[in-house]
């Protein structure tokens, strides 16, 4: 760079002498510099001779790099090198100043001290006054800038020597120093010649090249701009953290494992892609072609759900159609919307297994991707076996039609141990977003022992190693792995979400209900309360009894706003009724079993009831999880019998943070009884004693006692709790062991006034015992009346 200013002064020096100047590059720096001085000298002798007159103020060019001949408009430079007037060029009419200029710029760039570049500055201003430091170094600068740049237009002095100097510069400026007498010759690249070109990156690279560019973007993590601005039309306008770990993963082509929290966006992280994928497809993708990418999620209303966010936003895409395949809907009508063609299917596992093997029409040798969403669920529920079953018959198809490898992605909020086979089953050299997994012996393992934090979904690389876009280390990479201490599984629950947790003894179990569904849902709160359960019985039971026996029994309704109640048992047409009603409400009390805990994402759910505990860890996370979703506020309550307290324990072993809350306020909510009881009650603390509680408990008894249906409801309903209390698993048996429940208090908490032994026969064996009872009573009846 000092070269190159150099070799310039030398021309603009050379204009006025008699001296050949050494203009070969070979001349050292020193030499130059030594013959411009000596120039300078005689310049100056010359000068004093041919003038006395002080030198007349020169005129302020206009403009820096503006020329100023008369007659010529003022040209501006194409490129605005933020030039000072100070640094503009003075204007002289015989030349001298401007030779001051050069020989102070000798000076300055000689001695580079202030002094001289002060005199550089002080000779470039027009009225003679020395700049300051910083003025005299910027104008240093810009010289060179312009130099460099090519733009520059020199003021034209007397006898033609700026149009020589003009010539001279461009022709040094061009690499042609050829000149009469100077045999060397170099070639010079014009600075700035070698411009940017704007050579562009193609599409598909931009991601491969650049990285995710702008992660607060959709469009800067890859996705096509038309999906971008669609979704940002149907209000999507930012990525949640695991969209922007997870999409340009995706985009990247990489299987993939997916973690993180409830509510955190990881539909969108999965289906955007997917969209991507498809509408960029060119010629563009033909229904009539089949199924290009299946979505399988564990129950009925989460497909419906997915299903929705796919239909809104293939919207923009008209020529991609998406659709659901669901157990208890009509075989028939699947078959027939199969046949025409449906690109993007959601599925629930049963039933897409059994269009795989039985709907010829089905027609997926194109597959390009396949997802399992709650993919720890799919295994709960014993889907393994089925999916291994779908992999093989996908694998085989699009193996005979010799189409492209299809991609594969798992997603939940939870890990699990044995999520590893599902993963080696159904993944190729995947990455993990949130979450570590490694190859262990040819095993996918998932280890449990990093930290899933919402930090951890931006850059888990950090902690798994692995690349910037917040994948992990390739799980195949790191064959050597050794096998990570089985450590208890981290869950990342949102941090805005308030838990805690009521001990509450057996007998005052269904008095405290009734008071938290009242505390939550009065007239003056707009509340939405999701209440589970450990069965199907169980929400029939409280149901009805909430909804009809209560108000009769009390004289007044549990609470004003709807209650509804969704599990398994329900017709498929009640249950999406149900679910969309809740969905829909602006207040309301949602009775379910875990058919709800998963994935559904009910607007506006304020706080969550576990009634009947979980059992394992990560179903506790997932029920709490249909509250404060994506940021929003949220509250959740755990019921637990002083017996089952150690289950706070465990909870804290899996980072959840629950704190203990007093029972007494809350029974405060139960209506005060019209006649205080009579002696006093029996009970271990104030809350036993409860007189609301213990009114509420006799009224709802006695109206179940005389209403046959709601009694055989409670018979069942008991009777479901106990087994399932029975069948928590192994490791839990410590804290929910089915002998440690006092089956009496048991029943009175299902407002049942009969003994265990009574309720526990099956009701079926009831039912016969009193029809025969009837039926012994009519033929008794009719011999006295004959009699
Ligand atoms: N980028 C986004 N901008 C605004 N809202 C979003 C965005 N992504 C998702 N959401 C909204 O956030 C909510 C939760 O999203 P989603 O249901 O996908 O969460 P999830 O992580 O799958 O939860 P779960 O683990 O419970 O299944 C939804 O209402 C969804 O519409």
């Amino acid at each position: 760079m000092e070269d190159e200013d150099d070799g310039l002064m030398l021309n603009f020096t050379g204009l006025d002498t008699e001296t050949p100047l050494p203009t070969s590059r070979k001349t050292s720096k020193k030499e130059r510099r030594v013959a411009q001085l000596k120039q300078r000298r005689n310049k100056q002798k010359q000068g004093s001779a041919r003038h006395h007159a002080p030198a007349q103020p020169q005129q302020r060019p206009q403009k820096s790099g503006a020329v100023d001949t008369p007659g010529r408009p003022a040209k501006q430079a194409p490129c605005d090198s933020g030039r000072t007037d100070a640094a503009a060029p003075a204007v002289d009419s015989d030349g001298e100043a401007e030779n001051d200029i050069l020989a102070a710029a000798v000076a300055a760039s000689m001695a580079r001290d202030s002094a001289a570049a002060a005199a550089l500055a002080a000779a470039r201003q027009p009225d003679g006054n020395v700049a300051s430091d910083d003025e005299a170094e910027a104008g240093g600068d810009d010289d060179d800038d312009d130099l460099q740049g090519g733009t520059v237009s020199f003021p034209t002095g007397k006898n033609g020597l700026r149009a020589q100097q003009k010539k001279r510069l461009k022709a040094q400026q061009q690499g042609d120093t050829k000149s009469k007498g100077e045999a060397k010759t170099y070639v010079r690249h014009k600075q700035g010649e070698l411009v940017h070109t704007g050579g562009q990156v193609p599409a598909a690279q931009q991601l491969e090249v650049f990285g995710p560019v702008d992660s607060t973007t959709f469009h800067g993590l890859g996705l096509a701009q038309s999906l971008a601005e669609h979704l940002e039309a149907i209000n999507f306008t930012t990525p949640t953290r695991v969209q922007r770990a997870a999409i340009p993963v995706l985009l990247k082509g990489r299987d993939a494992l997916v973690n993180a929290p409830t509510g955190s966006g990881k539909t969108l992280a999965f289906l955007a892609p997917i969209v991507h994928d498809l509408q960029a497809q060119f010629p563009r993708l033909n229904r009539a072609d089949g199924t290009y990418a299946i979505i399988i999620a564990p129950t009925r209303e989460l497909c419906m759900q997915i299903c929705d966010v796919l239909t809104l936003m293939l919207r923009r895409y008209v020529w991609l159609v998406g659709g659901s395949i669901l157990g208890g809907e009509n075989r028939n009508k699947e078959k027939a919307r199969l046949r025409k063609g449906v690109t993007v299917v959601v599925a629930s596992p049963g039933r897409l297994l059994d269009h795989l093997q039985n709907t010829e029409a089905f027609h997926t040798q194109e597959l390009r991707w396949l997802v399992l969403d709650e993919a720890d669920r799919l295994l709960d529920l014993g889907f393994e076996q089925k999916i291994a079953e779908m992999v093989d018959i996908l694998d085989r198809r699009t193996g005979e039609a010799g189409t492209r490898r299809r991609q594969t992605a798992l997603f939940s909020a939870t890990l699990h141990s044995n999520l590893g086979q599902l993963a080696t089953l159904s993944l190729h050299n995947p990455a993990s977003v949130g979450f570590s997994a490694q190859l262990i012996n040819g095993q996918l393992t998932v280890s449990g022992a990093t930290v899933i934090t919402s930090a951890a979904t931006d850059k888990p690389a950090a902690k798994a190693g692995g690349d910037e876009d917040g994948a992990a280390a390739q799980p195949g990479a790191d064959r050597q792995a050794v096998a990570e201490e089985a450590a208890p599984e981290q869950f990342n629950i949102p941090t805005q979400l308030r838990q805690r947790y009521y001990e509450v003894p057996c007998k005052l179990r269904l008095a405290a209900l009734a008071a938290l569904i009242r505390s939550q849902c009065h007239p003056s709160k707009l509340c939405k309360l999701v209440v589970f359960m450990s069965s199907c019985d169980g929400v029939e039971f409280h149901h009805r009894l909430f909804t009809q026996l209560y108000h009769e029994a009390t004289g007044l309704p549990l609470v004003t706003c709807p209650i509804f109640k969704l599990h398994g048992n329900l017709e498929q047409a009640a249950r999406t009724r149900t679910f969309l009603d809740f969905v829909h409400c602006k207040t309301g009390v949602l009775l379910c079993t875990d058919v709800a805990a998963r994935g559904l994402d009910f607007p506006s759910v304020s706080c969550i009831l576990q009634y009947d505990p979980p059992g394992e860890p990560a179903e506790y996370v997932h029920r709490v999880g249909r509250t404060a979703r994506l940021g929003q506020q949220g509250e959740a309550f755990l019921f637990l019998m002083p017996q089952e307290r150690d289950y706070i324990s465990l909870l804290q072993d899996h980072n959840v943070s629950i704190a203990s809350a007093d029972l007494l306020p809350l029974l405060k909510w139960l209506p005060a009884p019209k006649k205080p009881s009579q002696g006093a009650r029996q009970g271990e603390n104030a809350a036993e004693r409860h007189e609301g509680a213990f009114a509420l408990q006799s009224m709802l008894a006695n109206a179940v006692s005389q209403d046959l249906k709601m009694k055989q409801m409670g018979g069942d309903a008991f009777r479901s709790y106990v087994r399932s209390y029975a069948i928590h698993p192994a490791s839990l048996k410590p804290i929910f062991h089915v002998r440690k429940l006092h089956l009496g208090h048991v029943a009175y908490s299902f407002a049942l006034k009969d003994t265990p032994t009574m309720i526990g026969q099956s009701g079926t064996k009831m039912e016969k015992r009193k029809r025969k009872a009837d039926v012994a009573m009519r033929a008794k009846n009719k011999r006295s009346k004959r009699v």
